[in-house]
């Protein structure tokens, strides 16, 4: 599991660490990661020209620091002071290990501005950490234009973002990729802002962490979670999915829901809706079967005007068997307030913006605000889907997947997405574990299928069975 902790939990964690060690020796061990990641990305280091972006805290600390220790492995190593007061223990650390300094408010000219004059290879982003505000000063923007185009490794985290909610409203850096110590944080995990991390590396501080608020799936915790069958398993104990989505009108959805709820991680399908399109899932999937006891519904996509009556009866059912539903597209439009059975709605931004009347640029610029705030109102677990999907509890407990491909932004695959979910939650799964593995799954699988080009949704469910064979033993 990737865990992200907050800027309190990590100060905490900070604090009771440093009093049993003797002082420096956290910003060392994280000055040793960073300078060995930057090694380790620029593939050797005698010769290479490395800038540093300075800001006044211990992230400017960490960068000073590891700016000595490339200067030792005989880089040349330049360091750009924002503020006249940085991490007094780092400038003398590069200093005496050969570095280049410029002070605050020096004009260092045109052309890369380096005492070399030449190009850095790579820029080192220690401007703010997490004692940074969102935003960059003046002085950050003019050393970060004059440098554009150059990699940027961001110290902990890209400055500029919002560490704890992953928000990047004002100007911050964009990074290659970010080292970051002891946890990750939301930024690293959640959009907008761990689009501008890149690649995330994390050093190992040795910290002691509480739960954390956000955590993301690797392939070692789905596979733990994944429901298997066992040894006297038949298909009703595997459980059964009921698809209720698709109309005379939009079959494709129907038949697409099928195609998830039908990767082979459910005992059976049955499908309830429009005799016409029932045919059709019939031909598509011989093995789905018609009305009938199921153990959780996937309800709405396709339903057009019947999405409300579709909703009602879904809900009915659930009601007296209780039993878990998952919500999607337009039945989605037609809850009112907190559901009363277990369930996961999976709207995307759009979605997700007309069920809290909000602007859906607000969505996309806050998913982990509104995620959170959507799941508190509807009572219920919320899967807003993006390039970071999330999925989030009543409580705020999120889940990030990471997988996924951006040929995945195809019509339909939102259908086979509920399919898949439904499938987990008729074998067993909560809400929370279902949404989340069934996302991570989609993810992959889509990437799987993908193989660096173009995909049509239809193919993903039936990769999902491949993605489950390749996961690491339990
Ligand atoms: N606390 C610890 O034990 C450790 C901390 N480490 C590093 O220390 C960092 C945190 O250091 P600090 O608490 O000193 O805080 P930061 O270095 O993140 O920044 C705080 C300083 O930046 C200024 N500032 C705030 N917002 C700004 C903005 N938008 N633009 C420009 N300047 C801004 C503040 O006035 C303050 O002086 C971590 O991110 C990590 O890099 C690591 O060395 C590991 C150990
Ligand atoms: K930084």
């Amino acid at each position: 599991m990737r865990q992200a902790h907050t800027v309190e939990q990590v100060r905490a964690a900070e604090a009771a660490l440093m009093a049993r060690l003797p002082e420096g020796a956290l910003m060392m061990r994280a000055a040793h990661g960073l300078a060995q990641a930057v090694a380790d990305w620029l593939g050797s280091t005698y010769g290479r020209r490395v800038l540093l972006l300075v800001g006044s805290g211990d992230n400017g600390g960490d960068a000073l620091h590891a700016g000595a220790l490339l200067a030792r492995r005989g880089a040349g190593v330049e360091a750009w002071l924002l503020s006249d007061q940085v991490h007094a223990g780092g400038l003398a650390a590069l200093r005496a290990a050969g570095g280049q300094v410029v002070p605050a408010g020096v004009q260092t000219g045109p052309r890369w501005g380096t005492r070399w004059g030449a190009r850095p290879e790579v820029v080192v982003d220690g401007i703010v950490g997490i004692g940074g505000r969102p935003g960059l000063r003046p002085a950050a923007q003019e050393a970060l234009a004059r440098v554009e185009g150059v990699p940027v490794v961001a110290v902990d985290v890209p400055s500029g973002v919002d560490v704890d909610t992953g928000e990047a409203p004002q100007p911050h850096v964009r990074a290659t990729f970010t080292v970051t110590f002891g946890t990750h944080k939301a930024a690293h995990l959640v959009d907008p802002a761990a689009r501008a991390a890149g690649t995330v590396h994390l050093v190992d501080l040795g910290l002691d962490l509480p739960a954390p608020g956000v955590e993301s799936l690797q392939a070692a915790d789905v596979s733990r979670l994944l429901p298997r069958p066992s040894d006297d398993a038949h298909k009703y104990t595997r459980g059964v999915v009921g698809v209720r989505a698709g109309s005379a009108t939009y079959p494709g959805a129907g038949l697409l829901s099928v195609a998830g709820a039908a990767c082979g991680l459910a005992g059976m399908v049955r499908y309830v809706g429009d005799a016409a399109v029932a045919d059709r899932v019939r031909q598509a999937h011989p093995e789905v079967v018609g009305a009938g006891r199921v153990q959780a519904w996937v309800v709405g996509s396709g339903t057009g005007d019947d999405a409300a009556a579709t909703l009602a009866e879904a809900l009915a059912d659930a009601r007296e068997h209780r039993l878990p539903v998952l919500v999607d597209a337009d039945a989605l439009h037609h809850l009112t307030g907190p559901l009363d059975v277990p369930a996961v709605l999976t709207p995307h931004a759009g979605e997700l913006a007309a069920m809290l009347d909000e602007d859906r640029a607000e969505i996309e610029a806050r998913p982990l605000h509104f995620a959170r705030e959507a799941a508190r109102r509807y009572g219920c677990v919320v899967l807003l889907k993006g390039r970071h999907t999330l999925v989030s509890t009543p409580d705020g407990r999120t889940r990030a997947t990471t997988t996924g491909t951006p040929w995945l932004a195809t019509a339909g695959a939102g259908d086979v997405l509920g399919g898949v979910i439904g499938a987990l939650l008729a074998a067993g799964l909560d809400p929370f574990d279902a949404a989340s593995v069934g996302s991570w799954l989609h993810g992959a699988a889509a990437t799987l299928v993908s193989r660096g080009g173009p995909l049509v949704a239809g193919q993903v469910g039936g990769a999902v069975a491949d993605v489950v064979r390749a996961l690491p033993a339990p």
